[in-house]
């Protein structure tokens, strides 16, 4: 991290879910909660917040956006274009601007922003609130490698950042910021069939949670592809091909397929009805 980095004040709009995992993502990789501002509608969610990391809360947002060096929009995308709206007169010249919203382009923003505000999208997901996420990151106009950089430095400590081209926002959106929604259903479905089975329920959801950890870990690990370490899981008359014969059966494979097909004409969607004027 540099001097001016650590200087740099981090203002976090809207602090849900995604506005709280960038905001444990910024002081896990040491920023100074004094030098971190997050705004709160209700005074209890504002309370917790402060409560739990110890950084400034207020419900003005003008007012944090004003003396921000960072400005995080953590609000929901219909949410989105009356946040910008609301602070875009106080956003000084140079101050860098992020999104987690899903769907909305940058010229949405900048539209609304001071003109050349250099602006950052980002796709996070919800393991990022444990340090095991994957954000995706697409410059805006006039974002430089050095925003890149300042981005990725914040986002360190959430875990895996990649840089990828805005036109697969929404596709990344679709596979891994939905993605840990799929794998929890999958963990759901694997633990009710143990537990139908009768493994204790406990058990069948740590085996479940362990199988899928493991599996996933083996992928990163060997660099192998999923579809070689699968065959290899699944011995010729064996069990585990009369079960993946299964999920052929049941159209699984296409299901995904559907499913992320779907999430991504959502976001499309999203963008057409909240980006009608850009
Ligand atoms: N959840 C996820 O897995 C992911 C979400 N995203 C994106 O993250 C964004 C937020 O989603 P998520 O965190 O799930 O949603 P949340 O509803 O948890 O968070 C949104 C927060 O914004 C607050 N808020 C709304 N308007 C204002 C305002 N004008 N001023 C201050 N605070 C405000 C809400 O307050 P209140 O509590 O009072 O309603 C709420 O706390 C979305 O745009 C979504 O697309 C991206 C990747 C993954
Ligand atoms: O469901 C949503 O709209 C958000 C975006 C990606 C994950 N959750």
């Amino acid at each position: 991290m540099t001097q001016t980095q650590e200087q740099a004040l981090i203002a976090v709009l809207g602090t849900g879910v995604m506005g709280e995992t960038a905001l444990t993502g910024i002081l896990s990789a040491g920023w100074d909660p004094e030098r971190v501002v997050a705004t709160a509608r209700r005074p209890e969610r504002a309370d917790e917040l402060a409560r739990t990391h110890g950084v400034r809360t207020t419900h003005d947002n003008v007012a944090a956006a004003a003396e921000a060096d960072v400005v995080i929009l953590g609000v929901k995308p219909k949410d989105i274009g009356a946040l910008t709206e609301e602070i875009s007169s106080a956003v000084r010249p140079g101050t860098l601007v992020l999104t987690v919203a899903v769907g909305l382009s940058c010229a949405f923003y900048e539209k609304r922003l001071p003109e050349g505000t250099p602006f950052v999208r980002v796709m996070p997901n919800t393991p990022s609130s444990i340090g095991v996420g994957v954000s995706a990151i697409s410059p805006g106009v006039a974002a430089t490698d050095e925003h890149l950089e300042l981005v990725e430095t914040l986002l360190a400590s959430t875990g895996l950042v990649i840089r990828i081209a805005e036109k697969d926002q929404a596709a990344v959106a679709a596979l891994s910021g939905s993605g840990p929604a799929y794998v929890f259903y999958v963990l759901d479905a694997l633990s009710e069939a143990g537990t139908l089975m009768g493994i204790p329920r406990a058990t069948a959801a740590q085996l479940a949670a362990q199988t899928v950890l493991g599996a996933a870990t083996m992928v990163q690990e060997t660099g192998e592809h999923p579809a070689i370490l699968r065959e290899k899981v699944s011995s010729p008359g064996g069990t585990t091909i009369a079960g993946l014969r299964e999920l052929d059966r049941g159209g699984v494979r296409a299901a995904f397929v559907d499913a992320l097909t779907a999430a991504k004409a959502r976001a499309g969607e999203l963008s057409a009805e909240l980006e009608a004027d850009v």
